[in-house]
C-alpha cells in the first residue's frame, strides 16, 4: 500500500484537520468534466467512488487470498463479508447512474473519445483475482507501463479459488494434482475432480465446517460480482441501446458474453448433485 510521502502531510497529529488527513484539497480538485452538461459531474464521481470502492476490495481480496494460503480462514471470512457489503455500495451504483438519460449522455458521450471502462485496470485485477485470468487483457495497458506491470503480476498471483483448493487439498480433500500445479495464468478450467470435493464438503457440511463456510463466502462473491455485472449492462442498455461502446466492443453483446464467465463453476456445478 502506497504511503503518503508530500512534507505538507507529515504534520504533528496535534495540527491535523479533517480535510489534511483525507487529502482533502487533492481528492476533490480530480472532478473536472470536459462537456457544460449538467450530468458529466455524476458520471465522473460514479466512476472515481467506484475505482476507490474496487481499491478497497483488492486490498481485501489480496489479504483474504494470502490468509486462504496460511490456513487462517476466520481472518479471510472477516475481509470476505467486508468485501460482500462493499459489492452491494457498487451495484447500488447503478440506481444512481440510471437518473441520466439517454439525450444528456449522448450530449457528453463524444467527449470521451476512444475512453472506456474497459481501461480500468483495477476492475480487471479484481477479475484476475477472481479466477477470470486473460492474458489479452494486460495487453490494453500497453501504453501504460505501471499498469500493464500491475496487472501482469495480477496475471501471475493464483486467483482465491486457486488457494481455495490449495486449502481443501491441505484439509486431506483428493484435488486432483493438475488442478494444484495449474498454470495460474490461464483461465481456470472447471473439473469433475474438483466437484467431487465440494460435494463431499456440501455432504457433511458439520465435518468441514470451516471449509463449507469457505465456499459459501466464495459463492456470496461470485453472486455479488455477476449482479454488478448485470446491473452495468441493464444500465449501458436502457442509456446507449445498442449503439456500439467506446471502447471497441459491440457494446451490450459484449456486455452479455462476459456474464457467462463463471468464476468458480464446481460451486454452482455441485449444487445439481446435492
Ligand atoms: C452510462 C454509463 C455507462 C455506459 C454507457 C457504459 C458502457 C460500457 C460499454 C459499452 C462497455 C463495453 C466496452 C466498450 O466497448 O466500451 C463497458 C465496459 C466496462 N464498463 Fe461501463 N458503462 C457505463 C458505466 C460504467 C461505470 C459506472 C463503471 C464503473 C467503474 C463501468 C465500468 C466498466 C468496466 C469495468 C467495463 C469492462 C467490462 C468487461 O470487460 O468485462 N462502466 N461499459
Ligand atoms: N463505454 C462507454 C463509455 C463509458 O462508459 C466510459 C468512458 C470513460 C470512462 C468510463 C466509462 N465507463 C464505463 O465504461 C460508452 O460506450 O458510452
Amino acid at each position: 500500500m502506497e504511503k503518503r510521502s508530500d512534507p505538507s502531510a507529515e504534520t504533528q497529529a496535534s495540527e491535523l484537520t479533517y480535510a489534511g488527513y483525507l487529502r482533502l484539497e487533492a481528492l476533490l480538485a480530480c472532478q473536472t468534466p470536459l462537456s457544460e452538461t449538467h450530468d458529466e459531474m455524476l458520471f465522473i464521481v460514479i466512476h472515481q467512488a467506484s475505482e476507490l470502492w474496487m481499491k478497497l476490495c483488492l486490498h481485501e481480496l489480496t489479504a483474504a487470498r494470502t490468509a486462504i494460503a496460511e490456513d487462517r480462514l476466520d481472518t479471510a471470512f472477516k475481509m470476505m463479508a467486508r468485501v460482500a457489503r462493499v459489492q452491494q455500495q457498487l451495484i447500488g451504483s447503478w440506481e444512481i447512474l440510471a437518473t441520466i438519460t439517454p439525450a444528456d449522455y449522448s450530449a457528453m458521450r463524444g467527449k470521451l473519445g476512444s475512453s472506456s471502462g474497459f481501461q480500468s485496470h483495477q476492475y480487471r485485477a479484481m477479475e484476475f483475482l477472481m479466477g477470470n485470468k486473460n492474458a489479452a487483457m494486460v495487453r490494453v495497458f500497453a501504453d501504460a507501463p505501471p499498469l500493464q506491470a500491475m496487472l501482469q503480476d495480477a496475471l501471475e498471483q493464483p486467483s482465491i479459488y486457486d488457494e481455495a483448493l490449495r486449502a481443501l487439498a491441505r484439509a486431506g480433500l483428493p484435488v486432483p494434482e493438475e488442478q494444484l500445479t495449474r498454470d495460474v495464468t490461464k483461465p481456470y478450467e472447471a473439473s469433475p475432480g474438483v466437484e467431487a470435493c465440494w460435494r463431499e464438503i456440501y455432504a457433511s457440511p458439520e465435518r468441514y465446517w470451516n471449509l463449507y463456510e469457505l465456499a459459501e463466502k466464495l459463492v456470496d462473491l461470485e453472486y455479488r460480482f455477476q449482479l454488478w455485472r448485470f446491473g452495468h449492462l441493464k444500465t449501458v442498455e436502457r442509456v446507449i441501446g445498442f449503439k456500439r461502446g467506446t471502447g471497441g466492443t459491440a457494446g451490450v453483446p459484449y456486455l452479455a458474453r462476459v456474464i457467462d464467465q463463471v468464476f468458480f463453476p464446481e460451486l454452482l456445478t455441485v449444487r445439481a448433485v446435492l
